[in-house]
């Protein structure tokens, strides 16, 4: 049976304050450090095993996936990073409180921005210091690559070729992979994998730290997916995610 593991990172300092934070690379929280290796363990304790990893270039992911590596004693096996798993780019929405913009300007438009499939958040001004142009790590992407600000269907674009290109080919070839990633690069991934429609794909929220298995045939069509842990506490974490831009 071929699998795969989705881990979305643990709780990072910006989620704790609530705030969108699409590129802005946060530190994870104390507790998210805490999911990250609640994650480990019940990886370890399930019998899960890796020879290859892929994660972003967002620190909230690289370092939920070496705390998980920590705990499984994986820190030999090969990781990939590629922005492409990058959170979605939520433009000049970073650094604003998800409750406080809901006030400000209604929970409809919040609830558009945040769970739309095809309207992206206001963008970012090139001259603005948080635009990815100004960063090292985004030097190797041409222009018609630097998001200044990205609908879930502009990160799809992004993460689906490099999940047909280099993880798909892997996991037919019998690797046991595991992913760290970030809540919207991760809705991109159920979307397709589980043939979810731009209207429904709305209503699909991803708990952080929770590892999520997709389980496929030889032809890698999807035969079962499962959240490992509390699937009572893992529900109640999803109705949390959704509910971030309630006043
Ligand atoms: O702020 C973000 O980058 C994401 C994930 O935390 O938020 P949301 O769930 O609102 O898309």
């Amino acid at each position: 049976m071929k699998k795969i593991v989705f881990v979305r990172h643990g709780q990072s300092e910006w989620n704790l304050a609530n705030k969108f934070t699409g590129w802005t690379d946060v530190d994870l929280s104390e507790q998210g450090v805490k999911e990250a290796e609640a994650a480990g363990e019940i990886l370890k304790k399930e019998g899960f095993t890796f020879d290859l990893a892929f994660t972003s270039y967002l620190k909230r992911a690289t370092k939920t996936l070496n705390i998980v590596l920590d705990i499984m004693n994986l820190h030999w096996i090969p990781v990939i990073k590629s922005w492409k798993l990058n959170e979605r780019h939520y433009g000049d929405l970073q650094g604003l409180n998800k409750a406080e913009m809901a006030e400000k300007v209604g929970e409809e438009q919040v609830h558009i921005w945040r769970r739309s499939f095809d309207t992206p958040p206001p963008a970012l001004d090139e001259d603005d210091s948080r635009h990815p142009r100004h960063e090292k790590k985004y030097e190797e992407l041409s222009e018609s690559e630097l998001p200044a600000a990205e609908s879930l269907a502009m990160t799809i674009e992004r993460v689906m070729p490099f999940w047909e290109k280099e993880i798909v080919p892997k996991i037919k070839a019998g690797q046991k992979i595991i992913v760290s990633a970030h809540g919207n690069s991760l809705r991109a991934l159920v979307k397709h994998l589980d043939n979810i429609s731009d209207d429904e794909i709305s209503s699909l929220n991803i708990p952080t730290g929770r590892p999520l298995v997709y389980e496929f045939d030889e032809k890698m069509n999807v035969k079962d997916s499962y959240y490992l842990g509390d699937q009572a506490e893992i529900e109640a974490e999803m109705e949390k995610v959704k509910d971030q831009a309630k006043n």
